[in-house]
């Protein structure tokens, strides 16, 4: 594996009971900010919860920063060196943010010395600065996701996985956070999945697509956005060009006959 690939996996597969989420997928990741689509029950958070060693696969190989997540072993080292942001996250309600941040930061064995300008960091990255001593429970929806989206960063992770980071946040928020992530995946691998092509837009370096617990198209964004073609009603926003391409690239894939050539590299 190269240096440089954070995830590598191999025809993993990921049941539950017997709906197959993940049918032997194959996906290699690396520097940049990945948007993970799908339609809805594709298989995305399924994917993103064995990245994060929370869930394990049915069979496959996976490959996170060079170890093997499937080993218990090498699994604790991998921990530390990611960040993740779960659909839904659990917290403690009378934590203040400070305390909730340097609790993952202390899961995460950030050394002691470090966690108190970690933690702020963290927080004022994602805006919450003048509520870094609130309670959880007196922040609003946007406010908490904000803050998962602080415990998600606050080791620096080399791979960080943001599940629907954008659900909640306010439209400056958004625009806000789409530019931390661009920032973010100048260091690291970053892989969010979204249902807003905005996000994809405006944020992503790069596209997986996944439908039915398959890899339906992976690229760049400007190939994804390519395979849409001319806009039909000269409506050429970039969010409307992504979408089109998203749609062509689920067509091609329910239709292999008409697969686009380099549709799925
Ligand atoms: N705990 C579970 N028990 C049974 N089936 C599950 C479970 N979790 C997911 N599934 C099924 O696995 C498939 C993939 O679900 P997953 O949540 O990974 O999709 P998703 O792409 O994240 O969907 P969405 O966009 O709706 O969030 C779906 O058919 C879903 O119904």
């Amino acid at each position: 594996m190269n240096v440089s690939t954070a995830v590598a996996v191999s025809g993993l597969t990921v049941r539950h009971r017997r709906t197959v989420a993940l049918d032997r997928l194959d996906l290699s990741l690396g520097p940049g900010v990945h948007g993970l689509l799908g339609p809805n029950g594709a298989g995305k958070t399924s994917l993103i919860r064995v990245l994060a060693t929370v869930a394990a696969p049915s069979s496959g190989r996976v490959e996170l920063l060079g170890g093997d997540a499937t080993s218990h072993r090498e699994r604790t080292g991998i921990r530390r060196r990611l960040g993740y942001l779960p659909q839904d996250f659990g917290h403690y309600p009378a934590f203040t943010v400070r305390e909730f941040v340097a609790y993952v930061a202390w899961l995460k064995e950030v050394p002691a010395e470090r966690v108190p300008a970690a933690v702020e960091h963290a927080v004022a990255r994602v805006g919450l600065g003048d509520r870094i001593d609130a309670r959880m429970k007196t922040l609003s929806g946007g406010m908490v996701r904000r803050a998962g989206i602080a415990q998600a960063i606050v080791n620096e992770p080399e791979l960080l996985l943001l599940d629907e980071p954008t659900a909640g946040l306010d439209p400056e928020q958004r625009v806000d956070f789409r530019s931390l992530l661009r920032e973010l995946g100048t260091e690291a691998t970053v892989v969010v999945s979204t249902h807003l092509v905005e996000d994809v837009a405006a944020a992503c370096t790069d596209v997986a697509l996944i439908e039915s617990g398959r890899l339906a198209f992976q690229g760049s964004t400007a190939e994804l956005t390519a395979l849409g073609g001319e806009s039909p009603d000269g409506n050429d926003s970039t969010t409307h060009a992504v979408e089109r391409g998203y749609t062509a690239a689920l067509h091609a894939h329910r239709t292999p006959s008409h697969t686009a050539k380099g549709a799925l590299r």
